[in-house]
């Protein structure tokens, strides 16, 4: 019997993995949201925030104090060496920050979503099994296109060169759920959580 199991769901630009994330919290499990906490340290975490005007400039950030995201974007998604900079100062940080907020959970099995996973490894980023959320890259396209209408399909083209290529998600993750248009996500998320309570109660 484990006291507690840590999954990774991971998976490519509009593949779903918010969208799993999100009914996982509605059955009342906490899910850590690596994106969402990156875009929060950048700004909270003051030996953060100086690395990153050290790479990118002070443009960085806007005037308030918030962090200019679509300019970073633009500059980091068009350069491999670039986002590799910039992931080597956020990374550390949110697998710091993951470690703290996993210690105050009560509940025996928690979540970590993040876009980049199997790129560094299990131990890496702390987690003990990998969910990857698969769905047809046209299908994605689609889907990003009609979310974020700032971005162009250039961008959308740039990232999904910049993360994991498919087949090698679906071949070093340890469960997939399949989430193109017409599938049923909820039956296959259900099946992940009785694998994952027998795992728990080995
Ligand atoms: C580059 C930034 C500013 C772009 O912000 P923006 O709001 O425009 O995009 P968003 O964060 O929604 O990401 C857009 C898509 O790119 C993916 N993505 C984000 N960071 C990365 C990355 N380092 N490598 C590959 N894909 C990435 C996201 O999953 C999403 O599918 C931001 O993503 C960032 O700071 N990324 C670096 C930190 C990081 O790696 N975060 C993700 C895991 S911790
Ligand atoms: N099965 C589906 N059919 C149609 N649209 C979907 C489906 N699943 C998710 N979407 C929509 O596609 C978009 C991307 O989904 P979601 O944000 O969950 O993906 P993501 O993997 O978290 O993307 P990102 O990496 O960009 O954060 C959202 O607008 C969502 O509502």
């Amino acid at each position: 019997m484990r006291d507690k199991l840590k999954i990774g769901i991971t998976g490519g630009i509009g593949a779903g993995k918010s969208s799993v994330s999100k009914f996982l919290e509605v059955l009342g499990y906490p899910v850590y949201n690596a994106d969402e906490r990156a875009k929060e340290l950048v700004v909270a975490d003051p030996e953060v925030k100086a690395a990153i005007i050290n790479l990118l400039g002070e443009q960085a950030y806007l005037e308030d104090g918030s962090y200019n995201r679509q300019w970073v974007g633009q500059q980091v998604f068009a350069d491999d060496q670039l986002l590799k900079s910039l992931n080597h100062i956020v990374h550390p940080a949110v697998a710091k920050d993951f470690q703290k907020w996993s210690g105050r959970q009560a509940s025996t099995l928690i979540f970590k979503e993040a876009a980049i996973m199997l790129e560094h490894g299990k131990d890496l980023v702390g987690v003990d099994y990998i969910v990857a959320v698969v769905a047809p890259e046209q299908e994605r396209i689609q889907r990003i296109r009609k979310r974020d209408a700032f971005r162009s399909e250039a961008q959308i083209h740039q990232i999904i060169r910049n993360q994991i290529p498919e087949k090698d998600l679906k071949a070093k993750a340890d469960f997939l759920i399949d989430n193109a248009d017409h599938s049923a996500v909820i039956p296959q998320v259900n099946s992940l959580l009785h694998s994952l309570s027998r795992i728990i109660q080995a």
